[in-house]
């Protein structure tokens, strides 16, 4: 694997929190690299640290220690100003409560990110459109979120993840209130924009359906990586 196409590095990195006096090492001294195209889980049992991991990556919260790569750049010394254009630029969320903007359609909600980087109007709606298309929706564009089932609104939610072209895309429990036909149709969709476009994915879950899928499943233990499988 060349150093070219590593997206994410992670170099000892540490989270202490000091809950009620008590230090709880949430994330204690993980290192690893994410590949261009890889469709990652992170697992492990609950409080293991895959949420505050993830967060780090995603320049959502600070590490206490270690330092977070993404595309060559250390992201821990940026400012809020800059992190808050590092993540517009780099990464799509795609979080277990949908977080989609109620008064917004889906259409609207897909172009959002992509008006807060200033791209013009059409090639906006175009896109959107194109992605919405991509996870099934199309003919929903003008819906509000109120008038989609879950496993739509998560939909959208994956199509404004991608809506940026973002370098890799995080999920943190994407499927967690998706029942399994759901669960299925998404874990499709996400596959096959994997594999077509070579978008990086990176989970987060506790659910098999997702495990099953993913090409390389790293297990936390304690905030500690205690196993990394690739699978052919
Ligand atoms: N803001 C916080 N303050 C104090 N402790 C925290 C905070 N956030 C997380 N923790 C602790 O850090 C540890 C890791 O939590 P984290 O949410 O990352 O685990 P997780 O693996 O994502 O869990 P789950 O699968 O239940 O979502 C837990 O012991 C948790 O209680």
């Amino acid at each position: 694997m060349s150093q070219s196409n590593t997206v994410v590095e992670l170099i000892d990195l540490h989270k202490t929190y000091d809950a009620d006096a008590v230090a709880v090492n949430a994330v204690d001294g993980v290192s690893l690299k994410i590949s261009q195209g890889e469709f990652t889980a992170i697992v492990g049992p609950s409080g293991c640290g895959k949420t505050t991991l993830l967060n780090m990556i995603g320049g959502l919260d600070q590490p206490t220690s270690g330092q977070v790569v993404v595309s060559g750049e250390v992201i821990n010394d940026l400012s809020e100003n800059a992190l808050i254009d590092f993540r517009l630029k780099h990464i799509g969320f795609v979080f277990q409560a949908y977080n989609l903007l109620p008064v917004l359609t889906a259409e609207e909600n897909t172009s959002f990110i992509m008006q807060l980087q200033g791209i013009p109007k059409a090639e906006r709606s175009k896109r959107a459109k194109e992605l919405l298309s991509a996870v099934g929706l199309e003919g929903r564009e003008g819906d509000k979120p109120s008038a989609l089932s879950g496993g739509q609104q998560q939909r959208v939610a994956v199509a404004r993840a991608l809506a940026s072209r973002p370098t890799f895309v995080i999920a943190d429990e994407p499927t967690a209130n998706l029942d399994s036909h759901s669960t299925s149709n998404l874990l499709d969709i996400m596959a096959e924009l994997n594999a077509k476009e070579n978008i990086t994915f990176l989970f987060a879950t506790h659910d098999q359906r997702v495990i099953d899928k993913a090409r390389r499943v790293i297990t936390l233990e304690d905030g500690k990586v205690i196993n990394d499988e690739t699978r052919s």
